[in-house]
């Protein structure tokens, strides 16, 4: 059967409340999926001469020099399918990127166990929309258009924080279940689909990154926003690598949940997070405000060190996150417009988390990023906000009232607010910009396929 072109997409995120908490199956995380997406368009390979290879190209085409390509060899029922990055050009050098050699290799053993070793070769395009990274001078001039050519290379390009790796993963696992599995052995529709998709993207998420993170971000770009409870770390810690003896029986076992040793324990609560009517989320980009390093090996090691002290100030950012939470529900539910309770649960957030910050000596609501909230907690309209995720000095998250008033307003302040900075003495933050994303609810979905014009080759 001929295997058609397919494509699929993938929501960014931003962890609202419970940085930190969700590394911790006690705890849970309030996450947002966000509506810049990552995209990805997959198609049979098809070359001029008519001869066969055995190829699978990926290219990034918003970014220079953003093209790789993999020749992949079946290791056998048992060691699964082996992915070997091969080089475009002689003088060129090797740009590996290791969450697409990684997802590739993790879903080609997965679907070799389902349909068979015999794998066509594939044209593989990924885009990202516009706010995943902030724009150039170059870029300018093609800003309206529904994805923008950045002009600079992948790794020199400045990435927003939206969890780019996450929704690739996610997205690019996805588009290759699609186009090689038949409806019936895969679908996206339904939660069969879904869960085995999830436990795929955590898998090759976290061997990409060489560490088990608390998952959320894949967990939202597979389910979109919801109420995260994180999967037991041992789930991942015990399979082999790509290519290594027992590998694809493993990891089918893990994607598939077959074996009591390998179900999945995550929970996914999606009824309990919504935005009200009238209300929407923001987001702020703080330039130059880089992550500190280290930050969630300190947080730990304070938390280790001083049990009872973290334990008193977690048990009660956990109830306070459940009571925000708790609030959005209501007020969607209700249809009310009284945003007080709204207010009073995100400042006391806050107020806990510099208390957080200031005993663990981990800036995760530094000073500048409480003068940057307060001033934009004051402008009319804006609920409160928040520094998300691990926190830091590199973005924040706002609720805001959803009229284009608090937007002009807000930016305004912004303008101020970058002026100023530059004009004061002390050691002050980067430019912030506001982004153009939104919450969305949604999380990975199958787009049209003849929707990437003029960008598929
Ligand atoms: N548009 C893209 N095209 C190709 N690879 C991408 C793209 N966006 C992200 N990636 C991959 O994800 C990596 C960035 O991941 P990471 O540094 O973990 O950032 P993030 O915090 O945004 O997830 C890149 O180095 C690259 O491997
Ligand atoms: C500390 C954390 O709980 C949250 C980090 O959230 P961020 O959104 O800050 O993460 P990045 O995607 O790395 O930018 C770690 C985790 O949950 O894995």
């Amino acid at each position: 059967m001929a295997l058609s072109s397919k494509a699929v997409s993938a929501p960014g995120k931003v962890l609202l409340a419970g940085g930190y908490l969700v590394l911790d199956r006690e705890y849970t995380g309030l996450v947002f999926g966000l509506d810049a997406r990552i995209h990805v368009h997959i198609q049979p390979l098809h070359t001029s001469s008519g001869v066969t290879l055995s190829e699978i190209i990926v290219r990034s085409p918003q970014f220079k020099y953003a093209i790789w390509e993999y020749g992949y060899r079946w290791t056998g029922p048992d060691g699964g399918m082996q992915v070997t990055h091969l080089r475009v050009s002689a003088l060129q050098k090797l740009q590996t990127n290791p969450f697409v050699e990684t997802a590739l290799s993790y879903a080609l053993s997965y679907i070799s166990t389902v349909a068979g070793p015999a794998i066509n070769p594939a044209s593989i395009t990924i885009l990202a929309d516009n706010d995943y990274y902030s724009h150039t001078a170059t870029d300018k001039e093609t800003s309206m258009d529904r994805f923008s050519s950045f002009g600079v290379p992948l790794s020199e390009a400045h990435k927003t924080g939206l969890g780019s790796s996450a929704a690739l993963v996610t997205a690019f696992t996805a588009a290759l279940l699609v186009h090689y599995l038949s409806e019936d052995q895969f679908s996206l529709s339904n939660d069969a689909g879904r869960s085995r998709l999830h436990n795929l993207a955590q898998a090759a998420h976290c061997a990409a990154q060489g560490k088990v993170g608390s998952g959320f971000d894949v967990a939202s770009a597979v389910y979109g926003s919801c109420l995260y409870r994180r999967f037991s770390p041992s789930l991942l810690e015990s399979h082999g690598e790509p290519g290594t003896s027992g590998f694809a029986a493993e990891l089918k076992s893990l994607v598939e949940e077959s074996d009591p040793s390998t179900k999945w324990d995550t929970e996914i609560v999606k009824s309990a997070v919504k935005v009200p009517n009238g209300l929407r989320l923001v987001m702020c980009d703080v330039d130059c405000g880089s992550k500190t390093p280290g930050m969630v090996k300190r947080l730990l090691a304070w938390r280790k060190d001083e049990p009872e002290e973290a334990d008193r100030i977690w048990k009660q950012l956990q109830e306070k996150n459940e009571g925000l939470a708790a609030e959005l529900v209501r007020l969607a539910e209700t249809e009310s417009h009284d945003c007080q309770q709204l207010r009073e649960r995100i400042t006391g957030i806050r107020a806990l988390t510099r208390e957080m910050s200031k005993c663990s000596g981990v800036p995760v609501e530094p000073e500048s990023q409480t003068r940057l909230l307060d001033a934009c907690s004051s402008v009319p309209g804006v609920v409160g906000g928040v520094a998300p995720g691990a926190g830091g000095f590199d973005a924040v998250a706002l609720l805001i009232e959803d009229r284009e008033e608090v937007i002009s307003e807000l930016s305004g302040l912004l303008e101020r607010w970058n002026h100023d900075e530059q004009q004061g003495s002390e050691a002050r933050v980067g430019r912030v910009r506001l982004l153009r994303v939104r919450e969305d609810m949604e999380g990975v979905r199958a787009e049209d396929p003849a929707g990437y014009e003029g960008w598929l080759q």
